[in-house]
């Protein structure tokens, strides 16, 4: 079936956060180039939850959660229109160092990327970058514990991070991002390309690792939107006027979104009817 799209300026109904929001990130409109990628999306990203975004591909679920920590800063034909405010700070802000916002708010890419050193090395890559002066082995230990990975590697920690399984490398990956302790962790598939039981203790990990930090999940698959994320943000695709831009349908509780959403469009790529 094609993909379905609201006609005209639809503009989702504003979601109204339970708790204490970390991030808001209030796109008016993305743009890569003379493409406008993503418009009229705010979608705020609450501590100690994992928010969950799906919608078909191209909607611009990557786009918006790497607009979260200037990740995509780094392609020259991207451009920024609306807020993000992390906290009291606006991190568009021509003062804002790009840097330090990516040490608070952290990313887990889809494919697992460890650098070719060691596994310890790995971990310790971030704190050395930023000139860490405590205990680094404590540390390391500490975010290998909590990345659920300590006991896979406690005897290697000198071999390569690219010795390791897909699945333990990705966890590798989450204690390279979490030892420098930000405060939010993006994920963008971060179990796309692991087996299903890799991916179930990714995702029995992103449930525990919301307790110490906010999360925030791009993912493929809907039955792990509803396993892991307490509120959901489901994009669509405007094609109305020739274009292909993505937007927010809908964000609400995650039980809401695939119960009882609110609308048609929702329903519809809820229960697989279009992709
Ligand atoms: N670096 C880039 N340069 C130009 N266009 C881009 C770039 N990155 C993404 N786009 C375009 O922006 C739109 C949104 O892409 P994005 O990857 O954010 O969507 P997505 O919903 O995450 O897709 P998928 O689920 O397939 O990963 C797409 O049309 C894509 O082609």
């Amino acid at each position: 079936m094609d993909t379905l799209t609201h006609q005209g300026d639809f503009i989702a109904t504003p979601y109204e956060p339970k708790g204490p929001v970390v991030i808001d990130c209030d796109v008016k409109n993305i743009y890569y180039g003379d493409f406008r990628a993503v418009r009229d999306s705010r979608i705020p990203i609450e501590k100690n939850k994992v928010t969950g975004f799906i919608g078909p591909s191209g909607c611009g679920k990557s786009t918006v959660l790497r607009s979260m920590n200037r990740m995509n800063d780094l392609v020259e034909s991207f451009r920024f229109d609306g807020k993000v405010q992390y906290h009291d700070h606006d991190i568009y802000d021509k003062k804002v160092d790009p840097v330090i916002v990516r040490r608070y708010i952290g990313m887990v890419f889809q494919l697992p990327n460890p650098f070719s050193m060691s596994i310890y090395d790995n971990v310790a890559f971030g704190l050395r970058l930023n000139n860490y002066k405590g205990d680094e082995e404590e540390m390391v230990v500490k975010a290998l514990k909590r990345a659920a990975i300590w006991n896979d590697v406690k005897d290697k920690l000198k071999n390569s991070g690219l010795s390791l399984s897909g699945g333990q490398q990705q966890r590798l990956c989450i204690a390279r991002a979490i030892a420098t302790e930000p405060d939010v962790l993006l994920m963008d598939e971060p179990a796309s390309a692991l087996d299903p039981i890799a991916t179930r203790q990714i995702e029995e990990l992103m449930v525990e690792l919301k307790e110490d930090y906010t999360v925030a999940l791009v993912t493929h698959n809907m039955q792990q939107a509803t396993r892991v994320a307490d509120v959901t943000a489901f994009m669509g695709v405007d094609i109305s006027k020739g274009g292909r831009t993505g937007y927010l349908v809908e964000m609400n509780e995650t039980r809401k979104v695939f119960e009882d959403p609110e609308q048609e469009l929702t329903k519809e790529y809820v229960r697989g009817e279009f992709s």
